[in-house]
């Protein structure tokens, strides 16, 4: 096993030190001459990345992304670990299927791939999926998702609250009255009026999360709200947290930056579920985040294949790319706030989904060597060509970004190195 020195790295910000690596996690001694020495006076390390949301297409659209090239894509964009979605094609429902994914990641070796099976069976919103059997499976599932879709039933989403109690796993919500959105192409509002496009409102994701938050107060029970988009849901929110219920929240990077009004050029790579909404959406998120109302930042990286995004607005799927860019993103707005770039980005998502070996103290040894060291003064183009995720779908296109990793640990392995997968 390697043993590395960061020299002169910057823990979060804090005044310059060395980072001792060795036997896969955090040392306070020199492993001695055989440590690789890192010059990384001027970078800043950070606890891995975690991402909460992330498709990685596998099994089923393996022309849109792998388990393989996603995880790279995420250990280039700092990521030490992702929760991979259900949808996908069979949908991981069953115990078998998530501990295929959950297989693969380790076969691939660059981040911790943990799956998050479906609530329902094939999403289909009828009918409880086995979730038991996932979460007593090799793979340990402990976040539920039918994202893609809402549970919109209140009765079965009542009784997948109760069910995952039991074992503390938590049911994110795509939150999406489908009776409101029938038809949506984009934000309900303005832009929307102009362009002619039929709208999702605000309130189709706001109703669902306010009778989510209730539904999780009656039954004592962990819900997690999937990309957050309005600035009425951070107001559900926000009353619901100050009463104690047991809800955390995400919100993409996104939707942190991105409005509406760019759907006006009717180019797909803008079009996303939820959809972009306005500034007065994207400054309410912005104070959530801030505040701690939204717990974490989540990608929701969405590889589209090019035939199904290169093609007229309303047949688009929705979705765009997010890995690569996500810490780029959230450090152009917020600046170099890195305490809160950790807690958003690595310690919270960590607990939320139970990877407790991941979002650690770097300061302390004995912490498991997951981090990922970031260069804040580099500014980069982005090149969808060079994107090591399978698709091309990025809004980001041509956007200078600042930020670039350098390096990321996974365990005390490098993933990435000079800013190149390793493998
Ligand atoms: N976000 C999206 O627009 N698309 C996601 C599904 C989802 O997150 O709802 C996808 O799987 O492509
Ligand atoms: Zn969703
Ligand atoms: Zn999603």
């Amino acid at each position: 096993m390697m043993a590395y020195l960061l020299k002169g790295v910057s823990i979060l910000g804090a005044a310059p030190t060395d980072l001792h690596i060795s036997d896969g996690v955090i040392s306070a001694e020199p492993a001695g001459q055989d440590a690789e020495v890192i010059d990384a006076s001027g970078l800043v390390a950070l606890p891995g990345l975690v991402d909460v949301h992330t498709h990685l297409r596998e099994p089923g659209r393996e022309d849109a992304e792998t388990v393989e090239t996603g995880s790279r894509a995420a250990a280039l964009g700092g990521y030490t670990a992702v929760c991979a979605m259900a949808n996908t094609s069979p949908v991981a429902d069953t115990a078998g299927v998530v501990e295929q994914v959950w297989r693969l990641g380790r076969e691939a070796g660059l981040v911790d791939v943990q799956p998050i099976g479906a609530v329902t069976v094939g999403l289909a919103g009828k009918q409880m999926a086995e979730l038991g059997a996932m979460a007593s499976s090799a793979a340990g599932v402990r976040i539920f998702s039918d994202d893609g879709f809402c549970v919109a039933d209140p009765k079965l989403m009542r009784r997948a609250l109760e069910y995952v109690k039991a074992f503390d796993g938590v049911i994110a919500q795509h939150a999406e009255e489908p009776r409101l959105t029938e038809g949506a192409q984009m934000h309900e509002g303005e832009v929307s009026t102009r362009l002619g496009l039929t709208g999702w409102p605000a309130v189709a994701e706001e109703a669902i999360i306010a009778r989510d938050v209730l539904l999780a107060e009656h039954v004592g029970s962990r819900l997690h709200v999937c990309h957050v988009s309005t600035a009425g849901s951070v107001e559900v929110l926000r009353q619901a947290k100050a009463r104690g219920v047991r809800v955390t929240a995400e919100v993409t990077p996104h939707h942190l930056l991105l409005t509406d009004e760019l759907a006006s050029g009717y180019d797909p790579v803008f079009k996303v579920n939820p959809p972009l909404r306005t500034r007065k959406d994207v400054e309410a998120l912005r104070q959530a985040l801030l505040d701690g109302v939204i717990d974490v930042v989540a990608t929701d990286h969405a590889p589209h294949a090019v035939q199904d995004k290169e093609c007229e607005w309303s047949y688009a799927r929705p979705g765009m790319l997010g890995l690569e860019t996500a810490l780029p993103i959230v450090l152009s707005v917020f600046g170099p706030k890195w305490e809160l770039i950790a807690d958003r980005m690595s310690i919270a998502p960590a607990r939320i989904a139970g990877l407790d070996s991941h979002g650690g103290d770097l300061t302390r040894a004995g912490t498991p060597a997951n981090l990922t060291l970031v260069d804040p003064a580099a500014r980069w183009v982005v090149d969808p060509a060079e994107l090591a995720s399978r698709s091309r779908n990025t809004p980001y296109a041509g956007h200078t970004l600042p930020g670039r990793i350098v390096a990321t640990f996974l365990r005390g392995e490098a993933t990435v190195l000079d800013g190149k997968a390793v493998k």
